[in-house]
């Protein structure tokens, strides 16, 4: 291991994921410093759901090293889990389990003492807003609960990195709020958090470091008053790294908006020919009925 792996909360080195034809991570080099908050931005698409199942383990690279706090997550896979909280994409939690059972259990997982579990997990169902939902199945809970329980499942054993997959989507801006708190304070204890969003503006208000990402490349990673460099927001500068513009629809869309009528289907329709089956209406070159 060298100095700068010690050093590094991630580091990624000649990283390679595709699914069939279909390359979607195509040989990233990342070196995410420990300590901060750390935004990984990109279009649809991009590779970043792909990049961080590889980086915690969950995805076997085709390519490539991971180390995380220092362990390289494929060769070293128990040392890197013990060290990392996973808020994934698509998160499945045990339904059937109330909120406090959940991160009862997943503490006991992680093997932590049974009363500091019920201590810790007290403070984060408080924390987070879901003291009254403590007793309340999962399975009952609201998208952004699932979220705020997931997260306290992923912080229970306080991770020294935690990665977090779109953790603001479906959350309401009074519990992204509570997220964000927690998250804040948790960076400011010396952690790293790492998590991907479309949403730039969420990312330059949280974040001190940013990974830019477009069709599984890294286009820029540093501080992001670097990445930013003289565009006005972080959204600008996004846009001319990944270099989209905003297509012009204005051309293809021509029958989209200035409603005057309805487009019926004037042809003829024989006796028991049901509208699904009838003849596709011909239109003009608008588009609009004549
Ligand atoms: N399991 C899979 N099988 C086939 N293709 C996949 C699979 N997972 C991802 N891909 C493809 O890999 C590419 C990168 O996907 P990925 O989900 O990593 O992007 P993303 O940046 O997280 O996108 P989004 O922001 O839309 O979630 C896409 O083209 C996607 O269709």
């Amino acid at each position: 291991m060298t100095s700068a792996e010690e050093t590094a909360a991630v580091r990624v080195h000649d990283l390679w994921k595709s699914f069939g034809q279909q390359t979607a991570v195509a040989g990233i080099e990342l070196a995410l410093p420990a300590g901060r908050f750390i935004g990984l931005v990109g279009p649809n698409g991009a590779g970043k759901t792909t990049t961080l199942s590889m980086v915690t383990g969950l995805l076997r690279p085709d390519r490539g090293t991971v180390y995380v706090a220092g362990h390289d997550v494929w060769a070293d896979p128990a040392e890197v889990k013990a060290r990392i909280g996973v808020l994934p994409e698509g998160l499945r939690l045990f339904e059937r389990l109330s909120g406090h059972e959940l991160l009862a259990y997943t503490g006991r997982l992680r093997g932590l003492p049974g009363a500091e579990v019920d201590k810790r997990a007290d403070q984060l169902l408080d924390v987070l807003d879901l003291a009254g939902a403590r007793n309340k199945l999962v399975v009952d809970y609201s998208t952004g609960m699932r979220k705020k329980i997931g997260l306290a499942a992923a912080l229970l054993h306080n991770p020294e990195v935690l990665f977090l997959d779109e953790p603001f989507e479906g959350v309401d801006p009074v519990s992204a709020q509570t997220i964000r708190g927690v998250l804040e304070r948790y960076t400011r204890s010396g952690a790293t958090v790492v998590f991907s969003s479309h949403v730039m503006e969420l990312v330059e208000s949280l974040c001190d470091w940013v990974a830019v990402m477009a069709a599984g490349r890294i286009r820029a990673q540093g501080p992001l008053t670097e990445v930013r460099g003289d565009a006005t927001s972080l959204q600008e500068a996004f846009l001319n790294l990944v270099g989209a513009s905003g297509k012009d629809s204005g051309g293809t869309l021509d029958w989209l908006g200035n409603v005057q009528a309805p487009l019926l289907d004037e042809s003829p329709r024989g006796p028991g020919q049901s509208p699904e089956t009838a003849t596709p209406p011909r239109r003009n070159d608008t588009g609009r009925h004549p």
